[in-house]
């Protein structure tokens, strides 16, 4: 059987793509997922449907090569139906307007405020009604945390920023001025709310709509240059009239590469043929900086639902058009329950109860690689995170950590906390951006390594509606795509991308 459209890789944008697509009877649709598909709720296993944790199983295992200080950072991903959504913390953060912006500058206007926000109306269900920036009856259920899931820390926290000067913000996902929020979420009732669960599990019953789990894809078969089906990790070989990369911004670059795709020089390497030579393949991986400032909390009286809801944000450096560092707080949590493999544990702590700062630079200006380490689909890529190679993004997440020791020690807050355990007090202000340095971290957001833009930028790679220059019958539709990173978490702004896309190939291949 020749299919209409195989979209490869069951992801956030991936979900949507077959969503979207099998909408239209006439169009038959293949969604391939290399990991486990689980097609209900229940099926779940009970660590992805728990909102309240990220779990760090059915994971792709990625590392970043050893920086300058030997730190081999974790690249988590997920390889499951619903991709790194069913694995992620569940903040469900639009992109701002001025995100918009810089798409529009980019990669054309229609990527701009304006015309995305019926796109970010369309995909959302916002329980509390529809108005002029929610949508109501869409395929992904937004909520917002209270109070009482996020645990007195975190109210104390909103508390000292505000007497700090930083404004309460109600609804992040508005249009408006940077300050503290609580951060709607892609979660209801401890449920994670993946896109396999909200786009993809209500439309499986479609005749005209096949999922495969367990189905890695080596590669995109063409004929000439127009693509024409897929090659299975198996061997097992697909034929289609389209294919849509959605596989993320660590996987989408090594198939089109195996393809043909990709770096005339790094293809020749592996001894693959070229059809597109394009450079931008792998390149441009942008990642949100990240550092762990971990205070030692005194036990809450009533404990937390929700580790992490709640944001600060904050214009830190000069000439920016919006905020470009963010602190996350976490509810008091037990120290055993911080990642062993970020958070080393440690013996004879005070209380065992800790609060994290998780901060970043939003807006960095390091850009890292993803490469081939060989044509074989179970390799692992060549991953360089490039953190912290452009000086300035440290002292932006140090300008960050500084926000937060001096919320720590602002009251309400400051009786909740006993002391800084992470990087500590004998790390004074100054030595904060050697400190983050030292102990690189990210917030999981890597994106722009098929970078969309006009065709006379040497490192676009998909044009505005995700066409791959140089090919036909091919699309991209992920994390990969996006024009610039975003000042925000990337699960809500690649549905959207991915949203867009899907709208403009059904009209064409309908
Ligand atoms: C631990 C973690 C926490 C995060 N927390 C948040 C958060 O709270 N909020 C937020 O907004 N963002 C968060 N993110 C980021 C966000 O989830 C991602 O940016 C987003 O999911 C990317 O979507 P995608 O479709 O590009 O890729 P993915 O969702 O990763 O989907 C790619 C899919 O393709 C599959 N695939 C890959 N290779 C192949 C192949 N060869 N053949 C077939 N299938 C393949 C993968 O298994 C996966 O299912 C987090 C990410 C992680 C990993």
């Amino acid at each position: 059987m020749t299919y209409d459209v195989i979209v490869i890789g069951g992801g956030s944008a991936g979900c949507v793509l077959a969503n979207r697509l099998s909408a239209d009877p006439r169009l038959s649709v293949l969604l391939l997922e290399a990991g486990p598909d689980f097609a209900t709720v229940e099926e779940l296993p009970a660590e992805v449907a728990d909102a309240h944790y990220a779990p760090y199983s059915y994971d792709w295992g990625y590392r970043s090569v050893p920086d300058e200080f030997g730190n081999e950072v974790p690249v988590p991903r997920g390889r499951i139906i619903g991709g790194s959504s069913s694995v992620n913390v569940c903040v469900a953060m639009r992109a701002r307007p001025s995100d918009h912006d810089a798409w529009a500058d980019l990669a054309g206007p229609e990527w701009g405020y304006p015309e995305m926000l019926p796109f970010y109306k369309k995909m959302e269900h916002y329980p509390y009604g529809e108005e002029k920036f929610h949508g109501l009856g869409g395929p992904y259920r937004i909520t917002l945390s209270t109070a009482a899931d996020l645990g007195p820390h975190v109210a104390a926290m909103g508390e000292a920023s505000a007497r700090l000067g930083y404004p309460t913000v109600g609804d992040f996902n508005a249009p408006g001025a940077p300050g503290f929020a609580h951060t709607p979420l892609s979660a209801a009732d401890g449920l994670r709310l993946s896109t396999a669960v909200g786009y993809l599990n209500p439309v499986r019953h479609r005749p005209n709509l096949r999922v495969r789990g367990d189905a890695p894809v080596d590669r995109v078969l063409f004929r000439g240059t127009r693509a024409c089906g897929v090659r299975l990790a198996s061997g097992e070989e697909i034929d289609a009239r389209h294919v849509v990369l959605s596989a993320g911004a660590y996987s989408t670059p090594l198939i089109a590469m195996r393809s043909g795709v990709g770096d005339r020089a790094e293809l020749a390497a592996h001894g693959i043929d070229v059809l597109a030579d394009l450079p931008g393949v792998g390149r441009n991986l942008t990642e949100h900086p990240a550092f762990w400032n971990i205070h030692v909390a005194k036990p809450p009286r009533d404990g937390a639902r929700q580790m992490f809801g709640s944001v600060l944000s904050v214009a830190a450096g000069p000439g920016e058009p919006d905020y470009d560092v963010q602190i996350l707080p976490s509810a008091a949590v037990p120290t055993r329950s911080l990642p062993a493999m970020i958070v080393p544990p440690v013996e004879n702590h005070p209380t065992g109860w800790d609060m994290v700062f998780f901060v970043s630079c939003v807006q960095p200006r390091s850009r890292g690689t993803v490469r081939l380490a060989s044509r074989d689909p179970e390799d692992a890529p060549i991953i360089d995170l490039g953190l912290y190679t452009v000086a300035d993004d440290a002292e932006r997440v140090a300008d960050a950590v500084r926000i937060a020791r001096g919320i720590a020690r602002t009251q309400p807050l400051a009786d909740l906390l006993v002391d800084e355990r992470v990087p500590g007090p004998g790390v004074s202000d100054e030595e904060l951006a050697d400190a983050v340095r030292r102990a690189p971290a990210h917030y999981n957001h890597g994106s722009s390594t098929m970078r969309m833009g006009p065709h006379r930028d040497p490192d676009a790679v998909v044009d505005t509606d995700g066409a791959v220059y140089g090919v036909e019958g091919l699309t991209v539709a992920d994390a990969s795509v996006f024009p610039a990173m975003p000042r925000v978490a990337t699960n809500v702004p690649t549905i959207v991308i991915a949203e867009r896309i899907a709208s403009v190939l059904k009209e064409r291949l309908s």
